[in-house]
């Protein structure tokens, strides 16, 4: 089976401080995606720059703040964007495709379902899917806001072997590289925990949005769905093959997680939980590290307002959150039966299964495994 890579190039990557795109660099990373797709990848492209592409073309001197100013800018740059890498392509007889995603996209199964089913087609035939954030019609609270969030899904979503972060600096460092010239490259990430999240700083440049903070988020939602990332620097002939063949000049991201299949990506990266179960100790235990389903008996305290075939998060007797699951009861009669063992349920009231929530049902998202929405 051919193995799917997502490579996605930041704005840092392909413009300059001033802005307006850099056609050397974009013909330089089409030379490089187009190498691993010769050597039999399938490769999909996630890239940034549209805005940056755009506002000098507008006549803007800086990169604009206002939402809508931003949202002109990337519908002018975008067209240049899929211009230059058309052109860039075309040298490697290799064809492009512009797909356009926002965040609510993904939470709708048909909508995935769909764009996971172009994407596949075109690989079939050959060509790049080249993916950016739809600008044009987001609103503030579904915002991407950047695209290394984006890449980690889309990757999720292709199940793909591997997801290359492209940036401005080799990788994570112990602080902000250019801040701190004695920090040190951080090779390998196995799980990203509170040390990590302190020393990843925002963005260092004006052209780029999320800094490295948004990479190490992005890096836990992929790792979580199974997919291993190189966050780095590819800027000589021949670095994009080293990053695949992790000898790159940047940090690895390394998971033991499986891919997950669509349903609990579904379930854990874009569903809307409506009430809140919290479990004791013993359920927390079987749900998180015995693969069990949730009873009744094991549940502590109800809130929201649910029904049967809802999505709910479930929290422990701390208040963290460990998982999401599609719950079997409604929220008058869970807070009926909290607590009470299988016969004592069965006699009180009727449903359809007597787990809360079972566990094909189920997401662990604890600690390290933790979203951040
Ligand atoms: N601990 C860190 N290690 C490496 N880079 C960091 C760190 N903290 C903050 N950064 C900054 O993150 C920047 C990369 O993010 P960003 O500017 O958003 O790039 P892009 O446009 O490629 O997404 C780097 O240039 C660097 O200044
Ligand atoms: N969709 C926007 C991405 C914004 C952005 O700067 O992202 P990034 O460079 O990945 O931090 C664009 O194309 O300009």
């Amino acid at each position: 089976m051919q193995q799917t890579i997502v490579v996605k190039i930041g704005s840092s990557s392909l413009t300059s401080d001033e802005g307006g795109l850099n056609r050397s660099k974009i013909i330089f990373f089409a030379s490089e995606l187009s190498r691993l797709h010769q050597q039999g990848y399938q490769v999909l492209l996630v890239t940034s720059g549209a805005v940056a592409a755009g506002f000098r073309e507008m006549g803007y001197v800086l990169r604009p703040k206002s939402l809508h100013e931003k949202q002109a800018a990337a519908s002018v740059g975008q067209a240049l964007l899929m211009q230059a890498y058309h052109e860039a392509f075309a040298a490697h007889r290799l064809g492009v495709a512009q797909i356009l995603l926002t965040r609510s996209d993904f939470s709708n199964r048909k909508r995935v379902h769909n764009a996971s089913m172009t994407i596949e087609e075109l690989l079939r035939r050959r060509i790049i899917p080249i993916i950016n954030e739809n600008d044009t019609v987001v609103v503030d609270e579904l915002k991407f806001g950047d695209n290394d969030m984006l890449s980690a899904l889309v990757a999720n979503l292709v199940r793909a072997r591997r997801l290359l972060i492209l940036t401005d600096t080799d990788g994570l460092y112990t602080e902000d590289p250019r801040k701190n010239a004695e920090a040190r490259r951080i090779e390998r990430v196995a799980e990203i925990d509170e040390n990590i999240y302190r020393i990843a700083g925002g963005s260092g440049s004006s052209v780029g949005t999320g800094g490295m903070r948004s990479k190490i988020e992005a890096a836990r939602i992929a790792m979580r769905g199974g997919v291993p990332v190189f966050v780095g620097r590819v800027v000589e002939d021949g670095d994009l093959e080293l990053a695949v063949n992790n000898t790159g000049k940047g940090t690895y991201f390394i998971t033991s997680e499986h891919n997950l299949p669509m349903k609990k990506q579904w379930l854990g990266f874009h569903s809307f939980p409506v009430g809140r179960v919290t479990v004791d100790h013993g359920a927390e235990t079987a749900l998180v590290a015995g693969g069990r389903s949730l009873l009744p008996a094991g549940v502590t305290a109800v809130s929201g307002d649910f029904h049967p075939g809802d999505v709910v998060e479930v929290v422990n007797s701390d208040d963290q959150t460990i998982g999401r699951g599609v719950v079997n009861y409604s929220t008058w009669q869970l807070q009926a039966v909290a607590g009470l063992g299988t016969e004592e349920v069965q006699k009180r009231i009727e449903v359809q299964r007597i787990e809360v929530i079972h566990r094909d049902e189920w997401i662990t998202l604890t600690a390290a495994k933790q979203l951040s929405e």
